[in-house]
């Protein structure tokens, strides 16, 4: 293993052949690529974003992380094994959420769940007391531990599932869509104890989602995936400049002015009385841009607006090919 990587994705292929109906009773075998060449490390320690559009690979990708799934080509090692070859040695390193499903029994209630992962892992008494303790207070567990799984709600349950995953003290957590479906208070809630977990214990996150709020609070670093391989990785900020997004200036000015013209760089796209919107670069500095408006326009204020990261990411998926070839590997 390459010192510090602890996921090793190298060429990685999962082939499903499936079975299509092809007239009245022909059925023909067919090959749907879900990950194709995919190529990536992730050092220890970090959080990062793996979004794609619908069917683009990632679970299948998360599957063959956890051992589910055999990859059809390519090599693969977490912490250094290999997981489809040793997937109870790995399980007792990885974490899993999956937004969609429980791993709790349905019906006992959030500790007894908790007693049977203890028993499942073996994990050590003081481990998991202060493992315990750690995610009751942080997920506010406390009033949940006595109730049936199947009486929570579903943000309740996602707490309950978050802390289920970490009560082994897992190097890696994978998460698939941990906040679907909850809402605005239970999000936040699930956000600020993921952060704490990867900034306090150094656990490793892999982080799959529709939510791009979920990306922009706790990813440096982001992933897209579509039809099976990378198309970007790196920063936000640089996803954003790559998929070509614009930034706006919005100006204040003392009084109603024409159209502001002749900035380098910059175009006025919106006139509103006294303020005016320009657009620029996502990938150029604001300052000279600033600095132009102010030498010959009577400045009042002015504030700065980043691309939407959902325009950004649609950009991105409409041309794939083209912003691929443009970015290298991380
Ligand atoms: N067991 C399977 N048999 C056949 N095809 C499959 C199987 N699992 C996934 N696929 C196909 O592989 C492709 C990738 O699916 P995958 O579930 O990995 O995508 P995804 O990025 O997780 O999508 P979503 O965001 O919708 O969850 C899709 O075309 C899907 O139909």
């Amino acid at each position: 293993m390459t010192a510090g990587q602890l996921i090793e994705v190298d060429g990685l292929e999962k082939v499903f052949s499936v079975r299509r109906k092809a007239g009245r009773l022909r059925r023909v075998r067919h090959e749907v690529r879900a990950v194709d060449g995919l190529t990536f490390q992730v050092p220890r320690g970090e959080m990062v974003g793996y979004i794609g559009p619908n069917g683009a690979g990632k679970s299948t990708t998360i599957k063959m992380l956890t051992g589910i799934l055999v990859p059809s080509g390519g090599r693969l090692r977490v912490a250094g094994i290999d997981p489809a070859r040793e997937r109870t040695r790995l399980a007792r390193r990885i974490g899993v959420v999956f937004g969609q499903r429980t791993t709790l029994w349905w019906d006992l209630p959030l500790k007894d769940s908790y007693e049977l992962v203890r028993r499942m892992y073996r994990v050590p008494d003081a481990v998991y007391r202060t493992n315990l303790d750690r995610c009751t207070e942080l997920l506010d567990l406390g009033p949940l531990l006595d109730v049936p799984v199947r009486q929570l709600s579903l943000g309740q349950r996602m707490r309950g599932d978050i802390a289920a995953a970490l009560l082994h003290d897992p190097e890696v957590l994978y998460l698939d869509e941990p906040t679907i479906g909850l809402d605005v208070v239970s999000k936040a809630k699930v956000r600020s104890f993921l952060h704490e977990v990867n900034a306090e214990r150094g656990t490793t996150v892999l982080l799959t989602t529709h939510d791009l709020t979920d990306i922009e609070q706790l990813c440096r670093r982001v992933m897209v995936i579509d039809h099976g391989h990378l198309v970007y990785d790196g920063g936000l900020d640089a996803l954003r400049a790559a998929a070509g997004g614009e930034r706006t200036l919005v100006v204040d000015l003392e009084r109603e002015l024409p159209p502001i013209d002749g900035i380098p760089g910059a175009r006025t796209v919106r006139v509103d009385g006294p303020r005016q919107w320009l657009a620029f670069p996502a990938a150029q500095s604001a300052a000279p841009v600033v600095t132009a408006v102010a030498e010959r326009y009577p400045l009042v204020d002015l504030s700065l607006r980043e691309p939407e990261i959902e325009g950004v990411i649609a950009r991105l998926y409409r041309g794939a090919d083209a912003v691929g070839s443009e970015i290298g590997p991380h």
